[in-house]
């Protein structure tokens, strides 16, 4: 009998060239993602003399640096310069470029999946922590190094530590109101930002099974958020409808030899995880981070923790200045806190089934007068089918910028940030001291719940808010 294994031992043992000992393993890499931050790698590569060696696995989309304003010029020198080196360096190795204004141009982690390039059972890199997105189709994705780009660029492999293996199973439904993306806030409430170190995390369980694909991708997009550079769902029946007929996806008779391969890729049933976490969805409400770490997180109807109530003295000393940093009060409500602002983007949550979500909770709505509201769609593709279907309109009417594509405000790229003090609800990944801005302040929510802040001028419960007919 062979060893029973799991999805991330399949597609592990499937992409070793060779077993390097103690744990360690030469890992062939089927797609290289490119961001414009990511660039500087490829002008080194030119100073050092080194040869890319398959520039067709290679794709690169800008996303951290292009302006998100109409017009689409990066603002800053810092910005001009790394678009300029990556459509330069991108020409002279012919690595396709899904540029500004092509149509396909998006952040790397939409569209990655967009495109297709993104597939079961591939090896995905890019130099972004966010690469765990792409395990939403049960591809293996992580983020990589400077160093590991350059070898990759010259070897097509990369030397890597396996990782141990974590499942966290959602078992029962999900409720009305509440999202994949409060699904993954509240693990990461659970388990904490080291709870995942050192591990791959397959998310499972029939809440999992129940998730369309975009939802998938936001789940595992906060997986290094939790500590774990990998984050997988298994692929399956939804799996292959979205990908069928995308551009890179295999077509005719490789398209049934590739399905045969991915139904192979699930978890034995009796496969070994290092660590198992048991999540009841059903008891999850809509989350939001109170503090200046994922991880400090609470449901909707909750209070924000009491420094005073904790024993441990480093523990009361950082949830005392992440308060500090928000400006909130000790065991006050989270649910009526003013809001400033409210960004619905990012790699996370600017995909069309968001943009939909957030536009339902809008129709028919003002945002409140002093919140500033944007909508950043995740890629040129999803701005294209959310106008085609009237999303722009409806979020125009409401009060909010419809932007265009690029990471903006998520870190607080090319102007596109939060002034000092301002409280933003944000559908990102990432509520770190100055993330959106010097001395900016983020809560981290579903699109819903942005959507519902955004028109209540308060943080408040989606749930309260009955859908408005179109
Ligand atoms: C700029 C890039 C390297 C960074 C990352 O690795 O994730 C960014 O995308 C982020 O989200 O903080
Ligand atoms: S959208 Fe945000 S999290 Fe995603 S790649 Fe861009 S900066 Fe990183």
């Amino acid at each position: 009998m062979p060893t029973p294994r799991t999805l991330f031992d399949k597609i592990w043992d499937d992409h070793v060239v060779a077993d390097l000992g103690d744990g360690f393993a030469l890992l062939h890499v089927d797609r290289h993602l490119i961001t414009d931050a990511g660039s500087k790698a490829l002008v080194d590569m030119r100073q050092r003399g080194l040869e890319m060696r398959n520039p067709e696995l290679a794709f690169a989309s800008p996303d951290h640096s292009v302006s998100t304003l109409p017009g689409r010029a990066s603002p800053t020198p810092q910005g001009v310069r790394l678009l300029g080196d990556l459509r330069r360096e991108a020409q002279a190795r012919g690595i396709r470029v899904f540029d500004v204004g092509s149509g396909s141009q998006g952040i790397v982690h939409v569209m990655g999946p967009e495109q297709g390039l993104t597939l079961p059972g591939a090896l995905v890199v890019c130099a972004d922590s966010h690469t765990c997105t792409h395990g939403g189709l049960g591809a293996l994705g992580f983020g990589i190094g400077a160093s590991e780009f350059v070898h990759i660029a010259v070897t097509q492999t990369l030397v890597q530590a396996k990782p141990r293996n974590m499942r966290i199973r959602f078992v029962g439904r999900l409720a009305q109101g509440v999202s994949a993306k409060d699904m993954i806030l509240h693990a990461a409430g659970v388990v904490g930002t080291a709870g995942g170190t050192g591990h791959a995390i397959e998310y499972a369980g029939d809440a999992v099974t129940a998730l369309d694909v975009e939802a998938r991708l936001t789940l595992c997009n906060l997986s290094v958020e939790l500590g774990a550079k990998i984050g997988m769902v298994a692929p399956d029946e939804k799996t292959y409808a979205y990908l069928r007929g995308r551009p890179y996806a295999p077509a005719g008779q490789d398209w049934d030899v590739a399905v045969a391969y991915w139904r192979t890729l699930r978890s034995d049933a009796d496969a070994c995880f290092d660590r198992e976490v048991l999540i009841d969805t059903a008891g999850i409400a809509p989350q939001v981070t109170w503090g200046t770490s994922p991880e400090q997180v609470v449901a909707i109807d909750g209070v924000v923790p009491d420094p005073a109530g904790i024993d441990d003295p480093q523990r009361r000393l950082s949830v005392q200045a992440a308060l500090d940093y928000m400006g909130l009060n000790p065991g006050q409500r989270i649910a009526g806190t003013p809001v400033d602002r409210v960004f619905i983007g990012s790699c996370t949550n600017a995909r069309l089934s968001d943009l939909r979500s957030a536009a339902a909770v809008v129709r028919g709505r003002k945002v409140a007068a002093r919140v500033q509201a944007w909508v950043v769609p995740g890629s040129e593709h999803i701005k294209q089918a959310a106008e085609a279907e009237g999303l722009d309109g409806i979020f125009l009417a409401a009060g909010f910028q419809w932007r265009d594509p690029g990471c903006s405000m998520c870190l607080a790229a090319n102007g596109d940030l939060a002034a000092r003090g301002e409280r933003v609800v944000s559908t990102s990944n990432r509520n770190f001291v100055g993330r959106q801005g010097p001395g900016a302040r983020t809560h981290l929510t579903s699109p819903a719940m942005a959507a519902a802040a955004a028109v209540a001028g308060a943080i408040c419960d989606v749930r309260d808010f009955k859908a408005t007919p179109a």
